[in-house]
């Protein structure tokens, strides 16, 4: 019996999965990384959660590794498949991660601090640990190549552009998922005119037309568009002079403010994590948060203004699949759009929560079915 196994570290989380051809064995996470991190595991519809204390990614995948080593024991992996958040410019399809790859997308940490470095340590120990399985990455990146040139460029000279100063996008293993799952249960909306809200401990937004990426918020990094868990979105560049400049600081202290020390917890002095700030009654948590909200439907406007109008907008990531309060308050501002909500069916959690003319639905993303589908095919082939 031969098996796949994903592996998707992501910037507060390591998520995995094992497939027996399509069926998941079992699925789980280590959440809230560098915090209260815990272990979920659902294995055969059985759910346990195991506190880990403040693991780092390192610690999450030792512990991932430990509590599959009961599924994986006499069974054959075949291939395991991985998120890689940054591909470079040119990569369109997933491939085979070998030595040379390997060390060629690790170029690109620098621009995915956060993802790549542990994207790259999960495919060496999965090399390790599973030796005769083929190793498969699927990249973020390679979702958004059909960006029009001008969502892929900054207004800076031409020959920056050409040597890859671009607007790449990310989570698109997540965009992926969700335009194929609405070509799937909404073939109609999914060939018009959608506004995908991937709202995790990152967050970006995609805009989609018959299921093609034309825009997205994220830019040559992880750190463009939305505020994030602990990165800042979108700043003025002239902020980045002042801290080098005025301030003095080194690129490595630049690096840490924006990506580690902003966003929810730059604003909060208390938290990145949202579910930390929902529960919160201090003032600042509540700012963070109308600041995040305030930035979602501006962002909403500007992907509606890419798309010539919007028909439906899409919820999905940890945020927009779980806090409701967060897509009622990006909401209120876009009636302007047609955009609605019906109040009970956010509340719910039901899929179809819109009462305008534009569908509004909350979608848990399945990044890990992306992964394994890349997998089963390269095995197929
Ligand atoms: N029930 C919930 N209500 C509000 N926010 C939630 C809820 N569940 C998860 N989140 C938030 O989702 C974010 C993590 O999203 P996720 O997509 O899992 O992260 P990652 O970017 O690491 O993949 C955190 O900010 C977390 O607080
Ligand atoms: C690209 C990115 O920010 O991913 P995540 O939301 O999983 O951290
Ligand atoms: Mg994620």
């Amino acid at each position: 019996m031969s098996l796949i196994l994903t592996l998707n570290a992501g910037s507060s989380s390591l998520k995995f999965s094992v497939y027996q051809d399509d069926a998941v064995l079992c699925t789980g996470q280590v959440e809230r990384l560098f915090g209260e991190a815990a272990l979920l595991l659902d294995e055969n519809g059985l759910r346990s959660t195991k506190p880990l204390g403040p693991v780092d990614h390192a610690g999450a995948l030792a512990a991932v590794i430990e509590a599959l080593e009961p599924v994986l024991t006499g069974r054959k992996v075949s291939g395991v498949g991985h998120r890689i958040v940054h591909g470079g410019p040119d990569r369109r399809d997933p491939a085979e991660l070998t030595e040379e790859t390997i060390e060629e997308l690790r170029a690109y940490a620098p621009f995915a601090p956060l993802h790549q470095p542990h994207n790259l340590a999960c495919v060496v120990a999965a090399r390790r640990l599973f030796p005769d399985a083929v190793q498969i990455g699927c990249f973020d990146t390679a979702f958004h190549r059909s960006h029009p040139w001008v969502n892929d460029t900054f207004a800076l000279p031409r020959a920056l552009y050409d040597e890859g100063v671009r607007r790449y996008g990310f989570h698109g293993l997540s965009y992926d998922y969700v335009t194929a799952h609405l070509a799937r249960t909404e073939p109609e909306l999914a060939k018009s005119r959608v506004v995908i809200c991937h709202l995790g401990n990152g967050a970006s937004l995609c805009a989609v037309r018959d299921g093609q990426s034309v825009g997205s918020t994220m830019g040559f990094s992880a750190l463009d568009g939305m505020p994030m868990g602990t990165r800042c979105g979108q700043v003025d560049p002239g902020v980045l002079l002042y801290l080098m400049v005025q301030k003095g600081m080194s690129p490595r202290e630049i690096e840490d403010l924006l990506y580690r020390e902003s966003g929810l917890k730059g604003l909060s002095g208390i938290s990145g994590d949202m579910r930390t700030l929902l529960e919160s009654d201090a003032p600042e948590a509540a700012e963070a948060i109308e600041y995040y909200v305030f930035r979602l439907s501006r962002e909403i406007g500007a992907m509606a203004a890419v798309l010539g109008g919007i028909d439906g907008l899409v919820f999905t990531g940890g945020i927009g699949q779980n806090a409701a309060p967060i897509r009622a308050r990006a909401c209120t501002r876009l009636g302007f759009l047609g955009i609605r909500l019906d109040e009970g069916a956010n509340l719910s959690g039901l899929t179809d929560i819109g009462a305008g003319e534009v569908r509004v639905l909350r979608l848990a993303t399945d990044e890990e079915s992306v992964i394994a589908g890349a997998v089963r095919a390269r095995l197929e082939a």
